[in-house]
């Protein structure tokens, strides 16, 4: 069974009763990573936070469904959305230190998610979050613990985000452009962190990113969206080696020049590089 199902789903602003997104549907196999790219504005982020449930005040689903391991999300009551979020679904976003609060360890963060929302008593939080922060490849977890946010950089905030956000042990993570505001080897760094959780422990990711490369790298099957529309969709090598449409061509030829080649493939005649399985 698909771990997330988006069928034609529409977004409406309910201020002005303007449609800003015209239909998304796909399916998110355990294990699996859909990738979602577009330039700016296109309705990357407002179809993840349907699918999380947190569309900004006044935004409706207008049309379509999304479900949750089998679970139609728009007949859940805020307090099973609770449930759900976090134990099911979790997100990481650009900007982590935005995310995370400046007057407490980083530790002291992810314990209290443990105790709140997985009913750990303090002693076992604590141990649990050292082994989370070890798996996101946190060197040093015991003392990273004790950290205040300030004391890391973004790539290590981005990491202790995805810890918290892997902390209930939910079956999808959705990373919105997590690795945008980090430089270039931080960002190929966390992305290898994604794909080693997914082969570690089976999570399905939604990846959200204006850049080709870090789809390529990661994707089973991407959506190409334009302007609420999405205008191709299929398997990524497909997509990314035989675009049917104009607008996904354009976004491959901006991309070439900062290195989607060495994703796709070698040059011509030779068997393109499995960069999904590699
Ligand atoms: N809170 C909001 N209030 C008003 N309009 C919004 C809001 N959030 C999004 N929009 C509008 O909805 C459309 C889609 O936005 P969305 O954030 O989903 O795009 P995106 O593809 O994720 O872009 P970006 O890469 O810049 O985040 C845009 O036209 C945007 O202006």
């Amino acid at each position: 069974m698909s771990v997330l199902q988006v069928r034609g789903v529409r977004i409406t602003n309910g201020a002005n009763g303007e449609e800003l997104v015209h239909g998304v549907s796909f399916d998110l196999e355990p294990g699996g990573v859909v990738g979602i790219v577009g330039e700016s504005g296109s309705g990357k982020t407002l179809t993840c936070r349907a699918a999380l449930g947190i569309l900004p005040s006044g935004f409706t689903v207008s049309a379509g469904s999304v479900a949750i391991e089998g679970t139609d999300i728009a007949g859940l009551s805020a307090k099973q959305w609770t449930a759900l979020r976090g134990a099911t679904i979790g997100a990481v976003f650009q900007d982590p230190g935005s995310y995370l609060n400046p007057s407490l360890t980083v530790g002291a963060q992810i314990s209290e998610v443990l105790r709140v929302r997985g009913g750990l008593r303090r002693r076992q939080a604590r141990a649990r979050s050292q082994e989370l922060l070890a798996a996101v490849h946190l060197r040093d977890p015991h003392r990273v613990y004790d950290r205040y946010p300030h004391e890391l950089s973004g790539g290590m905030q981005q990491r202790v985000l995805i810890a918290a956000a892997i902390s209930l042990g939910p079956k999808i993570l959705v990373a919105d452009e997590a690795t945008t505001a980090l430089d270039v080897t931080v960002q190929a760094e966390i992305l290898d962190l994604l794909a080693d959780l997914r082969e570690s422990t089976g999570l399905a990711l939604v990846v959200v990113s204006h850049d080709l490369a870090v789809v390529a790298q990661l994707c089973d099957e991407v959506l190409v969206m334009r302007s609420g529309e999405v205008v191709e969709q299929g398997p990524v090598k497909q997509v990314l080696h035989r675009p049917r449409h104009d607008y996904t061509r354009l976004l491959i030829r901006e991309h070439e020049q900062y290195g989607l080649d060495r994703f796709l493939g070698t040059p011509s005649g030779k068997e393109p590089v499995d960069a999904l399985t590699n």
